[in-house]
């Protein structure tokens, strides 16, 4: 009884919320003016039956007043016997106790709903009844996020709000870009800060190439240095040439560059040092170098060899790539890899770059292996939401990194003449190469005197 009051009270501070959010920000939405306080209503109503029919109720003994605990009522109501009887009829029953839920809040395409678990309860148990929940709610998907101990939310999305999605506005963050939606309808953002290298695979026109267009348009506009490494002859990365500071289209090409750029890396570690900092971002603005965007598309052609005179640079290539994953974070040089497979049969080295690459995307994949490759470490949910994109979807995909969970995202379109246009208009933004891999730690500042066992003495 105390439960469904508590309930029928969220739903009417609900409904305030969503009448409020309406007049301020959405006056001429439906949702949230009639459609979301009305369903929040309904939510919290149908609830004990929902989680009931989801099993996900606590069997527990409850006192109850029964029906035939009607009130007597004339002379024998002051009777001693007649209170003794009441009392009869209050009867202790088992009921089944759904989990208690907490203030239901709207979003653009559903609502994200807080639940505290039952003891012995876990969030698999919620997100092994998510399709369940959705059925009952009437919904496109459920999913279950943001678990604490003991609590989770709900998030419910009415649509598949991947079925389209409009190009999203930049933020101004350096080094972040927003390529597309999740699917709770928020946007997808690629924070190359907090997430320095990601891991782009995808069968043939799954849409990564698209990503990459969508992440060469977010970085152009911003200080920092691109450099593409694509192994198709040039054909995906050329025509942004003019925002590129350097473009390699064969193996011998990317193994220079990548050897300017371990180069680059040692002199910022100098640089670094110099000024007792311990990554590039708590140097003085005025020495901070440039950061370095690497895209490299079709890895695999970075790492197959026709004959074994190729093995040398191949190798080469490995190493220099493992080392720029390795310190790159520190010294504001990430990676973006894109590829059909990255997996261990590429050869040695594969395994140890991808393990660098912690930031993941997953579209359509020929075989659960290379699905498995790109999320295995992750909730085997993760797995199954990849083996089931569908090829009518390109863009769609599996994002993990930026907060430990996993979301199903997609890319907007974005037509390779928008991605052009943005590489010519901030080519004046473009740093020369030599200018990117030059940095020096002047003389002003000589290095700090290396610490010895005498000092400490
Ligand atoms: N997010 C998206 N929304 C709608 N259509 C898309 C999206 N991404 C890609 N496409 C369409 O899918 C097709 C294939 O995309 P894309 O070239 O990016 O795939 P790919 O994985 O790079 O393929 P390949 O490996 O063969 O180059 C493109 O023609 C594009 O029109």
């Amino acid at each position: 009884m105390s439960d469904t009051l508590v309930y029928v009270l969220g739903a009417l501070v609900a409904a305030a919320a969503g009448l409020w959010a309406w007049r301020r920000h959405h006056p001429a939405s439906f949702w949230y003016g009639v459609g979301f306080p009305a369903r929040a209503v309904w939510v919290y109503l149908t609830w004990s039956h929902v989680a009931g029919g989801c099993k996900l109720t606590r069997r527990r003994r409850a006192w109850r007043l029964t029906l035939d605990a009607l009130p007597v009522v004339g002379p024998a109501a002051r009777s001693a016997a007649s209170v003794v009887e009441y009392k009869r009829r209050m009867r202790r029953v088992d009921i089944d106790r759904a989990p208690r839920l907490g203030l239901i809040r709207p979003t653009p395409i559903g609502w994200r709903l807080p639940v505290r678990l039952h003891d012995g309860q876990i969030p698999a148990d919620y997100a092994a009844v998510a399709e369940r929940l959705a059925h009952a709610w009437r919904v496109h998907a459920v999913r279950v996020l943001e678990t604490r101990p003991g609590r989770l939310v709900l998030v419910a999305t009415r649509t598949d709000p991947l079925a389209e999605v409009a190009a999203v506005a930049e933020s101004a963050d350096l080094l972040t870009v927003r390529p597309g939606r999740l699917e709770d309808g928020r946007a997808w953002v690629m924070d190359l800060r907090t997430v320095p290298h990601w891991m782009i695979v995808g069968a043939t026109q799954s849409g990564k190439s698209n990503l990459a267009n969508a992440i060469i348009a977010g970085l152009s506009p911003q200080p920092v240095a691109l450099v593409g490494f694509d192994l198709k002859g040039g054909v995906e990365f050329t025509p942004y040439a003019p925002r590129l500071s350097a473009l390699g289209t064969t193996r011998t090409e990317c193994v220079a560059l990548l050897s300017d750029l371990v180069a680059e890396l040692e002199n910022r570690m100098a640089l670094c040092r110099a000024h007792g900092a311990r990554n590039v971002w708590t140097l003085p603005e005025s020495v901070r170098p440039v950061p370095v965007v690497l895209l490299v598309d079709e890895v695999a052609e970075l790492f197959l060899m026709a004959d074994r005179t190729e093995k040398d640079e191949v190798t080469r290539t490995g190493v220099a790539l493992l080392r720029v994953a390795q310190l790159g974070r520190a010294f504001a040089v990430h990676l973006i890899v894109c590829g059909q497979r990255i997996g261990s049969d590429l050869g040695p080295g594969v395994t140890a770059l991808r393990s660098q690459l912690s930031g993941r995307v997953c579209h359509r994949v020929n075989d659960p292996e290379t699905a498995t490759m790109a999320l295995g470490d992750l909730d085997p949910d993760a797995l199954d939401a990849a083996r089931v994109i569908a090829a009518e979807t390109p863009g769609v995909c599996v994002v993990a990194g930026q907060d430990g969970s996993w979301h199903r995202a997609r890319s907007a379109y974005l037509p390779e003449q928008a991605a052009e246009h943005a590489a010519t208009t901030y080519a004046h933004l473009t740093p020369p190469w030599e200018q990117v891999t030059s940095t020096t730690t002047p003389a002003a500042l000589p290095d700090r005197p290396s610490w010895t066992g005498e000092q400490a003495a």
